[in-house]
């Protein structure tokens, strides 16, 4: 093991040179500034969460997006780097108005709202497809637009519910957990709602036409779980909740405790894996059940844990890392930018105030997204800039303000 261990930190140091070399060979900036999404117009209508994070990735990969928000909203913004933002009350004529002659422009209009509260503003798809049959209009909702819950609040672990998702989590005798909310505002809703929106884009590029986007977070949660529908009747998944292989049943894809109170991830599901599992943990093959023995399961937990339990994370790490026996240290946030092989490949990036954040995904070889490095806006700091861009004449804009259809904020100078 020793010497194995050693080969293979002195491949993956020569892995993570090249690494290092083609990053500084990265494309030239004449390149770089095609990103993907380059000189798409996106208006993000503000929201919580799956909302904001859909217009960050888009304007990751190169899209102009200008967040909507509402006036005095002085609510906690995130996620909204390399964006700029107008506020504009869209619950006077004026305010919608200016919506209208900004979206025959636009190529992306995104609300995060229930179903409805567009077109009480009078700015549903109908209104806004008639002005720009170019428009894509992306609904990010948590149950869709139609539907017996389609106008009823909710939030991921609500969706994550309905989805059939959430019955599937947790450990045996204990009620199902929500993953934060990173299955269903995140997976099932923001990705899946970009992805729309650039399936909508691809499409235009034949048909030259727009359409709407039903993205619901109940819908994408449960299109991202099509594997659990595919291999449910598969003998290791058919189990109780918590009994099978993949949701803490199985020795061999659990996590321990170390001697140092940290924990280690353990996946080896394959035999030639779980050799090396049994191995680095100075366990005798011979005098465990077979792998695969269910009803075993648990007794081979044990041992497991209590072997786990007699060194250090850090230790672990010398006897398992860069083997195939598919064991991992479980890594805080901070550890987790600071970790080598995230540093060799940078998986994570500081921005100018010195947040660290992961790097965009995925790595595009030669338009790669240029995540802003910029703090985020502050709600109404580019109002004026936006609507000057639109063609908004200087009499008109006062007007817009005098009436306080609009807010405009400008940064406070750190004095
Ligand atoms: C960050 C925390 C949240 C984590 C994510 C959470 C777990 C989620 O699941 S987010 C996903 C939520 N669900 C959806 O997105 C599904 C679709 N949307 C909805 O179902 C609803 O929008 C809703 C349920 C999310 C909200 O319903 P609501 O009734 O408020 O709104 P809508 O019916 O959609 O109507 C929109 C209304 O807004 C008006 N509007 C919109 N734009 C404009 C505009 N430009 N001009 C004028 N008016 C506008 C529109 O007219 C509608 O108005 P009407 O209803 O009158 O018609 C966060 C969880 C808790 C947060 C903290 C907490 O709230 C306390 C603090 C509050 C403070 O303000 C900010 C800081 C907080 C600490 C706050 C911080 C974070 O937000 C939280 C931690």
């Amino acid at each position: 093991m020793e010497g194995s261990g050693r080969e293979e930190k002195g491949r993956r140091r020569r892995g993570g040179e090249e690494e290092k070399r083609k990053r500084e060979e990265a494309p030239s900036d004449l390149e770089r500034s095609t990103m993907a999404l380059q000189g798409v117009r996106v208006l993000e209508l503000a929201g919580l969460a799956p909302g904001p994070h859909c217009g960050m990735i888009l304007a990751d990969f190169g899209a102009q997006v200008i967040r909507l928000d509402r006036l005095g909203h002085q609510g906690k913004t995130w996620m909204a780097r390399g964006k700029r933002s107008l506020a504009l009350d869209l619950k006077r004529p004026e305010g919608v108005s200016v919506m209208r002659r900004l979206c025959k422009r636009m190529d992306v209009v995104m609300e995060p709202f229930r179903p409805g509260v567009m077109e009480k503003f009078g700015l549903g798809p109908e209104i806004l497809l008639k002005d720009n049959p170019r428009l894509i209009y992306a609904r990010l909702s948590g149950f869709g637009q139609l539907g017996r819950l389609s106008k009823v609040a909710g939030h991921d672990i609500n969706f994550l519910a309905l989805s059939g998702v959430l019955s599937k989590l947790g450990r045996s005798n204990e009620t199902p957990y929500a993953p934060l909310n990173l299955l269903a505002d995140f997976g099932g809703g923001s990705l899946t709602c970009a992805l729309g929106i650039v399936l909508a884009l691809y499409e235009r590029t034949q048909s030259d036409k727009g359409q709407v986007i039903d993205a619901n977070m109940v819908e994408g949660t449960a299109y991202l779980s099509s594997f659990l529908w595919h291999s449910k009747n598969l003998v290791f998944w058919n189990q109780p909740r918590g009994k099978n292989i993949l949701d803490s049943g199985a020795p061999f894809y659990e996590t321990y405790r170390t001697s140092d109170g940290k924990f280690m991830a353990v996946g080896a599901i394959e035999p030639q894996f779980y050799a090396l599992l049994i191995k680095g943990l100075g366990l005798n093959c011979d005098e465990l059940p077979n792998q695969l023995s269910i009803s075993d399961w648990e007794e081979t937990k044990k041992k497991f844990a209590d072997a786990f339990a007699k060194k250090t994370q850090a230790e672990w790490c010398n006897i398992f890392d860069g083997t195939d026996a598919c064991v991992t240290p479980i890594l805080s946030l901070e550890e987790a930018a600071l970790n080598e092989h995230n540093q060799e490949r940078g998986t994570f990036f500081t921005d100018e105030h010195h947040n660290v954040s992961p790097r965009p995904a995925p790595l595009l070889s030669r338009t790669p997204a240029i995540p802003s490095t910029k703090r985020d806006p502050m709600e109404g700091e580019h109002t004026k800039e936006i609507l000057q861009e639109f063609g908004f004449s200087e009499d008109e804009i006062n007007q817009l303000d005098s009436d306080k259809i609009i807010e405009t904020s400008t940064p406070k100078a750190n004095l």
